[in-house]
C-alpha cells in the first residue's frame, strides 16, 4: 500500500450511471490528511453515491484513485476494513445500552480486544457516564454520538460520515463538531455531507455537487470569494412583495429570505445597484451591502446548474 504524499483520498473522474441516468459524474476528489472535507449538494446529487464508491461500498463504471491508498477499483475490500463510515440511518439496538450496543458489533465483526476498543470509544465519545444507558432512551444527539463511536471502533484513519446530524437540534449538532474537530486534531481525515449551513461554515474545505457534478470547491471564503456574488441586504416590516418585485429585476440573480430581511445578489455590482435604486429611498426599507453568505452562493450555484442541465 501507498499513500500518495498526503492525499488520503485522491478520485478522478468517478463515474456511476443506473440506466441512463449518469448519476455521479466524472468527480474529482482530493482530500488531505487531517482535513475536514464537506460535501454539499441539493437532494439526489449524488453525494451518497460518491461516498459509498469512495469508500469501497460501490463499483464505479469509470474512473480512477485511491482512498487511503488503496485502488478504488481493486481493493474496495481493504478500503471497506479501514474507513469508518456512518450512514444517515445507522442501525442501533433501542433495547440494547450503548455499551452492549458497541460491544455487539465488536463481535460482529470479529474485532479482537473487544472490551479495550469499547472501552477506548466510549471514553473518546465521552460516553463512560451514559455506557448503562438504553440507546433507545437517548436523544438524537446522544444517538449520533453512539452512532460515530460505534465507526471508531476500529480506529479507522478515515470517517466518512453521511449527513450525520440531520433532524439532530443545534446545540447537539455543535457538540457533535466539537468531537469531528477533536478527531481531525487527532489526524483523522473526515468527509461529511451536510445540508447545514453552520456545518459547513465549519468545514476546512468544501465541495458543492449538483447534478453528479462537482461544480465548485474551496474554503468557505474561496467559495464566496469565486461566487462573485455582490449582496445588499434589505430589512423592513415586510419584505415578502418586495422579493417578488426584485425577483424580476435585471441584474438580479438570486434573492434569498431571512426572517424580515432579503439578501438580494448578482455578479454585475452595477446592474445590481441599478435594480435595487427605485427602492433605495423607500423609508419603510433599510438598505445595506453585505458579504454573500455561503448559503447564497450555493443556492446561486444550484440556480445555475439547473439551468446548465435542464432537459432541451
Ligand atoms: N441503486 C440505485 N438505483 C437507481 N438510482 C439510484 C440508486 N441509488 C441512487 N440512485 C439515484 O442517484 C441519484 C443520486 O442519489 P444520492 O443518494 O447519491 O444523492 P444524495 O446527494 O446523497 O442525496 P440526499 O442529499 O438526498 O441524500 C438520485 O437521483 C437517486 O435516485
Amino acid at each position: 500500500m501507498s499513500v500518495d504524499g498526503d492525499w488520503v483520498i485522491d478520485v478522478r473522474d468517478l463515474t456511476k450511471r443506473y440506466g441512463d441516468k449518469t448519476v455521479v459524474d466524472r468527480l474529482d476528489m482530493k482530500v488531505r490528511r487531517g482535513e475536514i472535507y464537506g460535501f454539499l449538494g441539493p437532494n439526489g446529487s449524488g453525494k451518497t453515491t460518491s461516498i459509498r464508491m469512495m469508500c469501497g461500498l460501490l463499483t464505479p463504471d469509470g474512473g480512477s484513485g485511491h482512498t487511503l491508498g488503496y485502488d478504488v477499483l481493486k481493493d474496495a475490500a481493504a478500503i471497506k476494513r479501514e474507513v469508518g463510515y456512518m450512514t444517515q440511518r445507522f442501525g442501533l439496538y433501542d433495547d440494547l445500552s450503548i455499551r452492549e450496543n458497541l460491544d455487539f458489533i465488536a463481535r460482529v465483526y470479529g474485532m479482537p480486544d473487544r472490551r479495550i476498543r469499547v472501552d477506548h470509544a466510549l471514553e473518546r465519545l465521552g460516553l463512560v457516564g451514559r455506557q448503562k444507558q438504553l440507546a433507545g432512551s437517548l436523544s438524537g444527539g446522544w444517538k449520533q454520538r453512539l452512532a460515530l463511536a460505534a465507526c471508531m471502533l476500529h480506529e479507522p484513519k478515515l470517517l466518512l460520515l453521511d449527513e450525520p446530524t440531520a433532524g439532530v437540534d443545534p446545540k447537539a449538532r455543535r457538540e457533535f463538531w466539537d468531537e469531528i474537530h477533536q478527531l481531525a486534531h487527532e489526524g483523522i481525515t473526515v468527509l461529511v455531507s451536510t445540508h447545514y449551513m453552520d456545518e459547513a461554515e465549519r468545514c476546512h474545505r468544501l465541495g458543492y455537487i449538483a447534478y453528479g457534478r462537482l461544480l465548485a470547491t474551496g474554503t468557505p471564503s474561496e467559495l464566496v470569494q469565486q461566487s462573485g456574488l455582490h449582496t445588499w441586504r434589505v430589512s423592513g416590516d415586510d419584505v415578502s412583495l418586495l422579493a417578488k418585485a426584485l425577483e424580476q429585476q435585471p441584474g438580479v440573480e438570486l434573492v434569498t429570505r431571512f426572517g424580515n430581511a432579503l439578501h438580494v445578489c448578482g455578479r454585475d455590482a452595477d446592474r445590481l445597484a441599478q435594480a435595487i435604486a427605485p427602492y433605495r429611498h423607500d423609508p419603510d426599507l433599510r438598505w445595506h451591502e453585505a458579504a454573500p453568505q455561503l448559503e447564497d452562493v450555493f443556492i446561486h450555484l444550484m440556480q445555475q446548474s439547473a439551468d446548465n442541465y435542464a432537459p432541451a
